[in-house]
């Protein structure tokens, strides 16, 4: 395995001793919550009773697949724990979430959860965000035109840079789950997480965006030089 590769999966082997039977579980996207749902299902072979809720038809798939039980939100109701990932980590856990575009349920899923953890290597822990590109989940009707106000609306509150639209592969805009749009803004630092996050959910059009900010309470970081358990008050 890959070393990169190999931390993710520390992290999530250590997130899973989180986990006790009957808990209901949210399960999050992208490579490191796919290591989580795979080492899940180890234990759910052996006997662990959970019920889980995907954040993404990724994950749906995956747990499907491995025959980790699964439910909608609304049939499991309040979940014990949420277990995700994160494109970066920063003071107080907050988070930039939606590099693989599932933040808005991921949102949904984290704030249904009495706990989210958060599972990463450790060099996704910065001491500013906005190194990486914020995320932001837009309806499809007059893209453009939201890009503009979205635009003015981060500039106001203290940020900048370019802002891009997110495409797959092929060249097509990207569609989440939910059939909405990705706008990424490229801006370089947040200095003011609050006061963007107020500013970016002000704009019409905009379903959500990705930063995390009050929702996780412990990040589970795996680096060469071992595992950190940090909270809220530790970073
Ligand atoms: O927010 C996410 C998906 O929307 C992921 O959790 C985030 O992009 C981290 O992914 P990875 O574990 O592959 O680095």
């Amino acid at each position: 395995m890959a070393p990169a590769e190999d931390l993710k999966r520390r992290a999530a082997a250590r997130a899973l001793e989180f986990v006790t039977d009957g808990m209901r579980l949210g399960l999050g996207t992208g490579s490191t919550a796919r290591h989580f749902v795979e080492l899940l299902a180890e234990r759910v072979r052996e006997g662990l009773n959970v019920l889980c809720v995907p954040t993404s038809e990724q994950t749906l798939q995956q747990a499907v697949d491995l025959g980790v039980p699964i439910a909608t939100l609304d049939e499991a109701g309040p979940l014990d724990l949420c277990i995700d990932g994160a494109d970066e980590v920063g003071p107080g856990l907050a988070l930039i979430k939606g590099g693989g575009g599932a933040l808005l349920r991921e949102k949904i899923v984290a704030r249904a959860a009495r706990e989210m953890v958060v599972i990463a290597d450790a060099s996704k822990k910065v001491a500013v965000l906005g190194r990486f590109p914020l995320p932001v989940e837009v309806v499809d009707f007059g893209v453009s035109s939201i890009e503009r106000s979205l635009a003015d609306a981060i500039r106001e509150a203290g940020c900048a840079g370019p802002l891009a639209l997110r495409r797959d592969g092929d060249g097509h805009a990207f569609v989440t789950d939910q059939g909405h749009l990705i706008i990424d803004a490229h801006l370089g630092r947040i200095a003011d997480p609050v006061l963007l996050a107020q500013a970016v959910a002000q704009v019409p059009g905009v379903v959500e965006h990705g930063l995390f900010l009050g929702l996780a309470s412990r990040a589970v970081l795996a680096g060469t030089d071992g595992i950190v358990v940090l909270d809220r008050t530790s970073f």
